[in-house]
């Protein structure tokens, strides 16, 4: 079997697969089943409508390169499947080879419901110094205080821990964001409110992480603070030790950022007219309750 991964895990107790029609191109299977050696397609479609997906199933093939389906009603001619009984089939993801995908019947719905919130990333970029972890921070102090649950993924803190080995050089840079995206949705799908406060400085990295969420459920907020602004700040002094050559690859001085194009909110710091830490943290909250993530 060939099957393409849905977009997003199914949860939730409505998710079932069943079985459409299959698409012109290849045959549809007969109601015998396949004889071996014979190809079909099933067009598996979850109850969720994000999670469409295509299944080829060549006879006596067992290979899937998503989650794990449970084809109904079709039968394989080497006897592997009864026509109206459901055969779950294990998926290759990346280097995981024969893995099923367990869905559980409590999901992302009836956490939404216990916590009176919708589940979303807030995710903020900007350079060093723009003020990433005190928006973060603020905004989930606010939150907080009204009765919202909310984590902090904070790029600093997390190089303490989980991407302790990853360095500042591009590909290490990239796979901080991805780790910390699908951290992200994990938290996301709890149902918390997740603020992740990272330079992120590649558009193409964070496009990768929205896509991991349904597209409302991703809110890109750019700290967009100049670099003379977050230069002067300098509270840890990492500028000083860039322009002295001592760091190398820093972003804004020797390493690129990639400001947001279509980001849903931009919080603007001018020279010498930056807004409060309270009012940023204001301009995301006022977005987040305008857009329902504040009620279930
Ligand atoms: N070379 C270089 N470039 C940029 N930043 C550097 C570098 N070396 C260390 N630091 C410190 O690491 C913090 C950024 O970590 P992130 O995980 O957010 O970076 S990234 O998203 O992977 O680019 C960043 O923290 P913030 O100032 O909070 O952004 C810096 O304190
Ligand atoms: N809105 C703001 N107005 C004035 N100073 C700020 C503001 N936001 C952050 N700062 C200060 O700027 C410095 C960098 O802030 P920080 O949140 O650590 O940025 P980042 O996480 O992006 O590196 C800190 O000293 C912080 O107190």
């Amino acid at each position: 079997m060939l099957a393409r991964p849905p977009p997003r895990p199914c949860s939730g107790a409505g998710d079932r697969w069943r079985r459409q029609d299959a698409p012109s191109a290849m045959p549809r299977v007969p109601a015998g089943g396949l004889g071996r050696g014979a190809a079909g397609v099933f067009k598996l479609v979850a109850a969720r409508p994000a999670a469409t997906t295509v299944v080829a199933a060549a006879a006596g093939e067992r290979r899937t390169a998503g989650p794990a389906a449970a084809v109904d009603g079709a039968q394989l001619a080497n006897g592997s499947a009864v026509a109206g009984i459901s055969k779950l089939v294990t998926s290759t993801v990346g280097k995981s080879t024969n893995i099923l995908w367990h869905d559980c019947p409590i999901g992302q719905n009836e956490r939404q419901k216990l916590l009176n919130q919708k589940g979303c990333v807030v995710w903020i970029t900007g350079l060093s110094g723009s003020g990433k972890s005190t928006l973060a921070c603020a905004l989930s102090r606010e939150l907080h205080s009204r009765g919202h649950l909310t984590y902090v993924l904070d790029g600093d803190n997390l190089r303490h821990g989980l991407n302790r080995d990853l360095s500042f050089k591009a590909e290490d840079r990239a796979e901080n964001i991805r780790r910390v995206g699908e951290v992200a949705k994990l938290f996301a799908d709890a149902g918390l409110i997740c603020i992740a406060s990272l330079i992120s400085p590649y558009r193409s990295e964070r496009g990768a992480c929205r896509n991991l969420l349904p597209s409302s459920s991703f809110i890109e907020v750019f700290l967009n603070a100049p670099l003379e602004v977050c230069e002067s700040r300098d509270p840890k002094g990492l500028y000083k030790l860039a322009r002295a050559g001592k760091i190398k690859g820093f972003t804004g001085i020797d390493d690129p950022y990639e400001p947001p194009s279509d980001c849903e909110i931009v919080i603007q710091c001018k020279i010498g007219d930056c807004p409060s830490p309270k009012s940023m943290a204001d301009q995301v909250v006022s977005y987040l309750e305008a857009n329902g993530f504040l009620e279930d």
